[in-house]
């Protein structure tokens, strides 16, 4: 039987992270496109979210002071019920899954920007990611993490006129020199699952960096959709 695809049969795993104002929401939507148009089934989702229990708990993390134990509870307690209910039964079915932020975010937001026990941190990451689909001790984790790395500066400037912010975007500069931080430990603790994007730059290289690191992987078909679509 002919070969139709150089994608693994399984479901990908596929995540994005970066501060507030990286550019992440920009290239997302182009990227399922381009995987639809691949033929692939594309599951597009976010964290905090992805259910509506979980969305209830993201309102309250971006909208309600809480300490830094809490708000790292609230997020695990969304994504075990993203986990469950949305992204083992897409990965199950063969898809694309596509999540804008997951775990590194917990360890770059909550460990770095708040600066909460990392260790903590691991051990409800296993409690979490410990999902029915995984045998112990694997957990749940993506099988690639696209990290939308610029200077905060830039990404504040980028936010300014762009939205109204929330409780993370109106943190000052340097609360996000720390995420950044986070996130860059994560990646060196990991640099097989971290594909690192140069995202200060114009929309269009930032789009072919992103293809780039999928075509490097045998994870893309045909030729890289020219920039300046929908992305
Ligand atoms: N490469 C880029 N150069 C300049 N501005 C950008 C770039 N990518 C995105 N933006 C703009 O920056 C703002 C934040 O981008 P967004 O994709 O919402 O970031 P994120 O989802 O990572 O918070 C938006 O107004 C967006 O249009
Ligand atoms: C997933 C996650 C997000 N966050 C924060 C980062 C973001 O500031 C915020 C929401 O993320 P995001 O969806 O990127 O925000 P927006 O829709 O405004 O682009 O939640 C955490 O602090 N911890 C986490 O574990």
């Amino acid at each position: 039987m002919a070969e139709t695809s150089t994608l693994p049969p399984a479901g990908l795993f596929i995540t994005f992270e970066g501060i507030d104002g990286a550019g992440k929401s920009t290239h997302i939507a182009g990227l399922a496109e381009a995987f639809r148009e691949q033929g692939r089934r594309v599951t597009l989702t976010r964290e905090p979210g992805g259910t509506p229990l979980a969305e209830k708990l993201r309102a309250l993390v971006l909208g309600d002071a809480m300490d830094p134990l809490t708000e790292s509870l609230l997020v695990f307690a969304a994504r075990r019920d993203h986990l469950l209910s949305v992204i083992e039964p897409a990965l199950a079915r063969g898809d694309v899954v596509l999540c804008d932020r997951f775990t590194d975010a917990t360890f770059a937001y909550q460990g770095g920007g708040r600066g909460f026990d990392l260790a903590t941190l691991s051990v409800l990451e296993r409690w979490v990611q410990a999902t029915p689909a995984m045998q112990a001790p694997a957990i749940r984790q993506p099988d690639l993490t696209l990290w939308f790395d610029l200077p905060a500066e830039t990404a504040a400037a980028r936010l300014a006129d762009a939205r109204a912010p929330d409780r993370f975007e109106a943190q000052p500069v340097e609360f996000f020199r720390r995420v950044s931080a986070g996130y860059a430990a994560r990646a060196a603790a990991e640099p097989q699952r971290f594909a690192r994007i140069n995202a200060d730059q114009p929309r269009e290289r930032v789009w072919q960096d992103i293809t780039h690191t999928f075509v490097q992987r045998g994870w893309w078909l045909g030729a890289p959709l020219a920039p300046g679509g929908s992305h």
